[in-house]
């Protein structure tokens, strides 16, 4: 049993995969996978560095995370290009733990965490795909709010994405993040419950 769990940038995905989680959920986080296949020394990285130039290593060879985030939210074509290294990767090994996990926990719910969900067309790969809502002028001041950005760089972070009104209607299942953590709470129990999860 498997979910995709989506939404946009700081809508509540990790909110609500908390909450999943606390239910007893296995949760897989593609950003978390992202991190992975950058690490110091991978191939991937090399890659990263040889179209975006040594100046987005840190000094201990690590990604320079804000430095590359500042590129490719400001310029299409890098995001792009960045996404044409990191996606491959970032989905096999998505799929492969996920395949890991329905084998020797067959009875447990997996809920897979992907910002980029349908952006790339990534739907197929899930039982059911939830989003994660909440209006786009909440969404952004959240983001504001929690990565100190300026208007102007978190709009730019926005436009990155598919906009999260189509999403919502892409959705097999929408949860209502805009109210206070009680009533989203409430909403991941219906959802429990509806599953017919323990
Ligand atoms: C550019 C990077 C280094 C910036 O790192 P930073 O630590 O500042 O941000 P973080 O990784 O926490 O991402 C925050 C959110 O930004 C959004 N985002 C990230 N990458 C992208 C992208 N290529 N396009 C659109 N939105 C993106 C997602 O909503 C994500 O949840 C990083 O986001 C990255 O490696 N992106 C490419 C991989 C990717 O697509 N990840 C997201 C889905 S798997
Ligand atoms: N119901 C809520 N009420 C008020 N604040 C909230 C609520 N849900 C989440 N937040 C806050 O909004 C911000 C974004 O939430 P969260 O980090 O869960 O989003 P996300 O979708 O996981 O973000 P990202 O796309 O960057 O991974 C956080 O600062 C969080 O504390």
């Amino acid at each position: 049993m498997n979910i995709g769990l989506t939404g946009g940038i700081a809508t509540g995905k990790s909110t609500v995969t908390a909450l999943l989680a606390e239910r007893g959920a296995f949760v897989i986080d593609a950003d978390v996978i992202a991190r992975e296949v950058v690490l110091p020394g991978s191939p991937v990285l090399e890659k990263v560095a040889e179209r975006f130039g040594p100046g987005i290593l840190q000094p201990d060879g690590s990604l320079h995370r804000k430095k590359l985030g500042e590129i490719i939210f400001a310029d299409s074509q890098a995001r792009k290009d960045l996404d044409g290294l990191l996606h491959p990767p970032i989905r096999a090994l998505m799929r492969s733990r996920m395949e890991e996990r329905e084998r020797t926990h067959p009875e447990q719910l997996v809920v897979v965490d992907v910002p980029l969900l349908y952006e790339s067309g990534l739907q197929g790969m899930f039982e059911e795909v939830l989003v994660v809502y909440v209006p786009r002028h909440i969404q952004k001041d959240r983001l504001m709010k929690r990565d100190k950005l300026s208007s102007e760089q978190a709009e730019n972070r926005l436009n990155s994405q598919m906009d999260i009104e189509e999403k919502r209607l892409k959705a097999d299942i929408w949860i209502d993040n805009s109210g206070n953590l009680e009533q989203t709470a409430e909403q991941v129990s219906r959802f429990w419950s509806e599953k017919g999860l323990v």
